[in-house]
């Protein structure tokens, strides 16, 4: 592969790497609301499934998206089936 190919595809890959860290820390932090959320739940015997929520939340980020509704709609499903998982 040609040098500067190589440099381009490695800054490219370096601002993913950092994309990747934030986007850790804030499923970090996202999974931890939702842990103190399955808490409240449970002591008030409410279910961890609330569809209307779900609803809301695909509809906003689908919205919100200028250049990829569906693969965000996509992520925030599987985002919320593992908060459902750790609820
Ligand atoms: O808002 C809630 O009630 C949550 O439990 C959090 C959350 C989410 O990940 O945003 C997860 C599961 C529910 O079905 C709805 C939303």
């Amino acid at each position: 592969m040609k040098g500067s190919i190589k440099m381009l595809l490695e800054q490219k890959r370096n601002n993913i790497n950092q994309i990747n860290n934030e986007l850790i820390a804030l499923l970090e932090k996202r999974f931890d609301l939702c842990k103190d959320i399955g808490k409240i739940k449970a002591q008030n015997n409410l279910p961890i499934f609330d569809e209307n929520r779900e609803q809301i939340i695909l509809k906003q980020v689908e919205e919100q998206s200028t250049n990829y509704p569906k693969e965000v709609k996509n992520v925030f499903q599987t985002i919320m089936q593992q908060a459902k998982n750790i609820e």
